[in-house]
């Protein structure tokens, strides 16, 4: 029988072995784990059951029928919790995929193909009738998604659309996303993520993350057990206590979480399956959100430092005990835990923080594109940085380590850096007790004069380059701007200021893509953390277009991860994180640095995630902690980065391709 691409009968087809659609590479890990911790639940199950069960004899026949059952298919497993209650260990009323049918695949966001099942699959998954009777192509069904989103006019009501599709149908979520990232990316990140925060509870239609509370402290092992699928690889937690530059936004700050592990598989391919998002629920000092009758978290102050540290030790031990291979990556912590925790655990869990290190690396990876560009020598480039928090700190240590390793000493090094923060330049003696994380860079130089403006500091400093993280629309002014141009200038012709408002969402960044062109007159070099459009003005010669750079983590984190799990990493050491940023500032193409580019354009980010992955893994076993055998890497070593470069894209998701 003959097909079209839309339209088909099953009257006549020739049914044949469904085939699978999911990567091998998930499928195979989660079957044998979830069998194998299965089994391990049921053992320890039964033998408490008769200890202190509460229910009855009757209700515990039931579930040891059940756990038995369990033990057969090897995908369902049983644990108790504090209480003593006999619960589902996996969440899952799963039937093995393979043997999955009617609606039970439809309703599986990770299962359901939409109008993309074959002929074959709607028969052998009883799906005949169920669906249109259409078989679209992917292009179609990406058209009709793109159309429908158009239609929404806010971008909240773009995101719950997208948000509901990948509810429905993963498969066509991802690949929507990946073939409209410029457009989507802002939607689903950075800036329309923090509009979701903002309204998270009232927007809360259904779960889609981990919500740990710290009033269930001693049930986080069950709490994780609970999340339905096995082995995840990958977790974003946050406490939602700096969410972007919006503040503490509670247990709504779960978005962040959800976001970045939607680009962990739109920008770097790690399944959808294997991303855990959490959001570790301590109360907030928010009080509108106290207030507010739908708001989701509990209604408390944050803990005392010290018990939110041990609440954290032990949501750390929990996680490395029940998924010990995942990888954790701290979002959104606010500056004293993020640093702390950061400390803390780098060294005994595999773990990131994504605020300090992530943004530290993809900040040096466009900062050394724009040192070319700009025309001011290595040796004159002196840097600015309005804002001294996790941000600010984390960039400027990874561009001291940039410096080190071009031949400066390392006091040479961090003297090319002036760190502003409320109360002006930080300096030692400035008369207030500096929080630890600032010490650092701490300038002694000062003479005993405290600078208390930005314009003060430029007029001190003359800069080449100007880095803004301080969550605070407009801090970087006309006259700001303005005195940073006549610096750059004052060096010699044709040289470029470089200038990063780098704060999230848009309503944060230190000014406008189209205020630094028109302030400079047009010779900015300029990055932000949110998305700007290009600029276009008419000059006597005819119109000039100009185009921004966006200097986001998102550059990095995806890559930085995927390499971590792909090398088998036991931790994630400085190495790795310093070669995320000098294989991202390598990853442009020929295309993009004609342009004067400083990062690639957003619609090639997959391919310079695989270039940082494929950088980080070399980095991984160069540090001694890849687990992959030796072998592998002796092999690849032969062949070369196209080897390695092609193991890694094999491994990567994309989906309905
Ligand atoms: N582009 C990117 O990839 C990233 C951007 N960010 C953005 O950076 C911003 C800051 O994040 P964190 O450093 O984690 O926050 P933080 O709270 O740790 O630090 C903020 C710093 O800015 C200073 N500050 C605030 N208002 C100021 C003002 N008016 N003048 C001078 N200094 C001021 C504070 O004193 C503090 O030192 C946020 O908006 C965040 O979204 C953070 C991570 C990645
Ligand atoms: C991008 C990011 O991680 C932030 O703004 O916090
Ligand atoms: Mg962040």
């Amino acid at each position: 029988m003959a097909f079209n691409s839309t339209t088909y009968s099953t009257a006549s087809s020739d049914i044949s072995t469904p085939r699978s659609s999911s990567p091998s590479y998930s499928v195979n890990s989660a079957r044998s784990s979830s069998s194998s911790v299965s089994k391990r639940m049921s053992i320890s199950s039964r033998r408490s059951l008769s200890q202190f069960n509460p229910m009855s004899s009757v209700d515990i026949r039931a579930i040891e029928a059940q756990m038995k059952m369990a033990s057969l298919d090897g995908l369902r497993g049983y644990s108790q919790n504090h209480y003593g209650e006999v619960q589902q260990y996996r969440n899952t009323d799963y039937v093995p995929k393979s043997s999955a049918c009617g609606y039970q695949v439809l309703r599986e966001p990770l299962w359901n193909k939409g109008l993309s099942f074959t002929p074959e699959e709607r028969v052998s998954k009883n799906l005949t009738g169920l669906i249109p009777h259409a078989m679209e192509s992917v292009e179609t069904q990406v058209a009709r998604c793109m159309k429908m989103i158009n239609t929404r006019t806010t971008n909240i009501d773009k995101y719950l659309y997208l948000s509901s599709l990948k509810d429905q149908n993963i498969d066509l979520f991802y690949r929507v996303l990946i073939d409209n990232v410029r457009e989507l990316m802002p939607l689903v990140y950075t800036p329309t993520i923090g509009d979701v925060c903002l309204q998270y509870s009232t927007l809360y239609t259904r779960p889609e993350a981990l919500y740990i509370s710290i009033k269930q402290r001693k049930s986080i092992k069950t709490i994780l057990r609970n999340w339905p699928y096995p082995s995840p690889e990958i977790c974003v937690v946050t406490d939602g206590s700096r969410i972007l530059g919006l503040g503490d936004l509670g247990v709504n700050g779960v978005g962040i979480s959800i976001g970045k592990l939607a680009l962990y598989t739109g920008a770097a391919g790690i399944h959808p399956e294997k991303t855990l998002p959490i959001v570790l629920d301590c109360g907030t000092a928010n009080e509108d959100n106290l207030k507010d009758p739908f708001y989701l978290g509990l209604r408390a102050r944050r803990p005392a430092p010290a018990v939110m540290e041990e609440f954290m030790d032990e949501f750390m031990e929990a996680v490395h005990e029940v998924f010990p291979n995942m990888l954790v990556q701290f979002e959104d912590f606010e500056t004293e835990k993020a640093f702390n925790f950061l400390e803390r655990y780098r060294n005994q869990y595999k773990c990131f923080n994504d605020d300090i290190q992530g943004t530290g690396a993809v900040v040096l990876g466009g900062y050394i594109g724009a040192v070319n560009l700009s025309g001011v020598p290595i040796e004159e480039q002196r840097l600015v940085f309005m804002g001294a928090g996790s941000a600010g700190v984390g960039v400027a240590k990874q561009m001291v380590e940039y410096y080190t390793r071009r031949g400066l000493s390392e006091q040479a090094a961090k003297d090319k850096f002036w760190l502003v923060d409320t109360k002006g330049l930080v300096t030692l003696d400035r008369g207030d007790k500096l929080a630890e994380h600032k010490k650092y860079f701490a300038r002694t130089d000062n003479n005993g004069h405290q600078f208390r403006s930005l314009e003060e500091v430029i007029e001190y400093v003359r800069p080449s380059a100007l880095v803004g993280l301080t969550a605070t629309f407009g801090v970087f002014t006309e006259s700001v701007v303005r005195a940073l141009k006549a610096s750059v200038d004052a060096g010699g012709v044709g040289r470029r200021p470089i200038l990063f408002p780098l704060s999230n969402p848009l309503t944060k960044a230190e000014c406008t893509f189209e205020q630094a062109i028109q302030w400079t007159e047009g010779t900015v070099i300029f990055a932000s953390g949110s998305p700007f459009s290009p600029i276009s003005i008419k000059t006597t010669e005819g119109a000039v277009t100009y185009y921004p750079n966006q200097g986001n983590n998102v550059y990095v984190f995806p890559g930085l991860g995927l390499g971590a799990i792909l090398a088998k990493a036991s931790k994630v050491t400085d190495e790795m994180v310093y070669i995320s940023a000098s294989s991202l500032s390598e990853s442009l193409n020929a295309e993009e640095i004609h342009k004067g580019l400083i990062y690639p354009r957003i619609e090639r980010v997959r391919d310079a995630s695989v270039i940082v992955a494929r950088e980080v893994m070399k980095a991984a076993r160069r540090e001694g902690v890849s687990e992959l055998p030796e072998s592998q890497w002796v092999e690849w070593e032969e062949w070369g980065d196209v080897a390695l470069t092609k193991w890694i894209k094999d491994r990567i998701y994309d989906p309905l391709k």
